[in-house]
């Protein structure tokens, strides 16, 4: 195994640069995809280095994502239910309930700064060299690394990394509105939303997808008047449609406002508000709203600025994604790519999976990841989770399939908790009776979705899964019902 040489300068005959260190693995990009490829790798035996340029490693996820805004969300429902639901549950409380704006975003930066801490530690334990710098590609393997102005334990100087295996994992950045200027106080993207120091009275949102949909519910629970501007004429990108409309109406009965179909002409700050300009699709028919803040969150696009992937000619489709092969390959074999940067959905689960896969495949050649079966959650209450195919995908590739329901109204444990909204349904093939996809409204659906997830990799059918003995009262009943349902008959409902 190589170790690295210190600050020791090497000199690469092959490519006539000067190398300051050498690792056998340069990983760039610290979020889920390179610091869990980072981790994987070390644990192969591979000497490893991480380059990141935020000064903190777990990327967008731990710094200004998936962590900062389930803080939010958990904590904003607790203030919600405390508010409005303890009476009725026998808890009287004397005074009122009130929202610390400073300490609320004071609990989300501890959890942020705990859980990004705990990266680097990981790194020290697997003995994983964390450069804090911008990583970019001097040639196929040298990876520079530069000085980031301003930036705490930043690298002093250029540094040059020799290595045999590059992962590339660069992750992703907030799609601009065009026309529309993100100030990240008024006019602000989903980072902005985050860290908001006042409740706007009225909080308009363009984009129903799930960032959209999850500010949403901590600001209405939190005061806010909330609108929500969607293009399309339904909300929940890429959610089953049944779903997606049940996810509307009881948003909506939660207080949220919904303008679909809806195009957005501008949106101008002017002093302490915004000025909004919306435009039916179907008419043409527009209107003026005004917001106190408006969050723009239609979507995510590959970030590649700095890499220097120009230089050794990495391939880059309409859509700004790094073209990689079905083995994460870019053109170049010994530089693989993960993670939002590259095809497939953007979630943090799925660019870990795909990190580990590419250093299996770096190691034995062969790894595993199936798109078919990457879950998907939105953290509302209830929450929305599912993996595997939707109604309308199964009608698209013409595979009959039966369709099982079971309602949370009739699950015990639902009803003991008074949380009974929603459903599980569970799709599955008509003959086969396998379980194809499952889409669940409901407490703690994000928990439940794993046990669909387990079966449909693992081929089960309906059958296999309600023959399970599941403990009661769970929530997890619900699920088994309705496997139930889809191939014969639920007992409860
Ligand atoms: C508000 C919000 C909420 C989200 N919630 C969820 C959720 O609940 N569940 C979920 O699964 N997903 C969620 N996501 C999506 C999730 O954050 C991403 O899918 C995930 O972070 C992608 O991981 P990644 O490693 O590919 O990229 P990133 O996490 O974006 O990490 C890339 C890292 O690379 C660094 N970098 C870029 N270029 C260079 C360079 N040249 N040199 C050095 N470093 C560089 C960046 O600084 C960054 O830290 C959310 C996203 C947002 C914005
Ligand atoms: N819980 C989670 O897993 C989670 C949470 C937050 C974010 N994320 C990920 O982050 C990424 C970005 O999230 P997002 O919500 O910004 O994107 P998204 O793709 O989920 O949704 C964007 C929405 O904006 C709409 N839209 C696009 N252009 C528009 C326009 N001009 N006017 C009005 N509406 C318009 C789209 O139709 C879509 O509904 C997603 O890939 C998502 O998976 C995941």
């Amino acid at each position: 195994m190589l170790r690295s040489v210190s600050s020791k300068r090497s000199f690469s005959v092959a490519s006539r640069l000067f190398a300051n260190k050498k690792h056998e693995v340069v990983v760039i990009g610290g979020g889920p995809g390179g610091y869990i490829a980072a981790i994987k790798a070390a644990q192969q035996g591979y000497d490893t280095a991480c380059v990141e340029k935020r000064g903190r490693l777990g990327g967008t996820c731990l710094n200004v994502g998936c962590i900062p805004s389930k803080a939010l969300l958990n904590n904003s429902q607790l203030f919600h239910q405390m508010k409005s639901d303890a009476k009725g549950r026998g808890i009287d409380i004397d005074g009122t309930v009130n929202i610390n704006v400073a300490n609320l975003q004071k609990h989300k930066d501890t959890v942020v700064k705990q859980l990004t801490g705990g990266i680097e530690m990981l790194f020290k334990k697997h003995k994983i060299a964390y450069y804090k710098g911008e990583g970019s590609f001097e040639d196929t393997t040298h990876v520079k690394v530069s000085p980031v102005d301003g930036l705490e334990g930043s690298v002093k100087e250029e540094t040059v990394l020799e290595t045999e295996k590059v992962i590339v994992a660069t992750g992703s950045e907030v799609t601009p509105f065009p026309g529309i200027t993100i100030d990240e106080e008024r006019i602000i993207s989903s980072t902005g939303a985050l860290s908001l120091k006042e409740i706007p009275k009225r909080f308009t949102i363009i984009g129903g997808g799930i960032i959209g949909l999850e500010m949403a519910s901590v600001y209405s629970r939190l005061g806010s008047e909330v609108t929500i501007v969607e293009f399309q004429p339904q909300i929940g990108a890429s959610m089953d449609g049944e779903v997606a409309k049940a996810t509307q109406k009881f948003l909506k009965k939660q207080g949220i406002n919904f303008k679909l179909s809806t195009k957005v002409l501008s949106g101008v700050r002017e002093g302490e508000v915004v000025n909004i300009e919306v435009e039916a699709v179907k008419d043409g028919k527009k209107e003026k709203l005004q917001a106190d803040a408006l969050l723009v969150a239609v979507g995510r696009r590959p970030y590649i600025k700095g890499l220097n992937a120009e230089k050794i000619g990495l391939e880059v489709d309409k859509r700004g994604r790094l073209v990689i092969d079905d083995q994460f390959n870019s053109k170049h074999p010994n530089i693989k790519v993960v993670g939002d940067v590259t095809f497939g959905p953007m979630l943090a689960h799925k660019a870990e999976e795909e990190g580990v896969a590419a250093v299996e495949y770096f190691k034995t050649g062969h790894g595993h990841v199936n798109y078919n079966n990457i879950p998907s959650v939105m953290y509302s209450h209830p929450e929305v989770a599912w993996t595997g195919q939707t109604e309308e995908q199964l009608k698209e590739a013409n595979i009959k399939f039966k369709v099982g329901k079971f309602p949370f109204i009739a699950n015990s444990r639902a009803k003991t908790n008074s949380d009974t909204e929603g459903f599980v349904k569970i799709l599955i093939d008509e003959k086969t009776e396998r379980i194809l996809g499952a889409h669940i409204i409901g407490p703690n659906a994000g928990e439940m979705i794993a046990e669909a997830g387990l079966a449909i990799e693992y081929g089960a059918s309906a059958e296999d899964v309600a023959r399970v003995c599941h403990a009661h009262p769970t929530l997890s009943e619900a699920f088994k019902e309705a496997a139930m349902a889809a191939y014969d008959q639920p007992l409860n409902f």
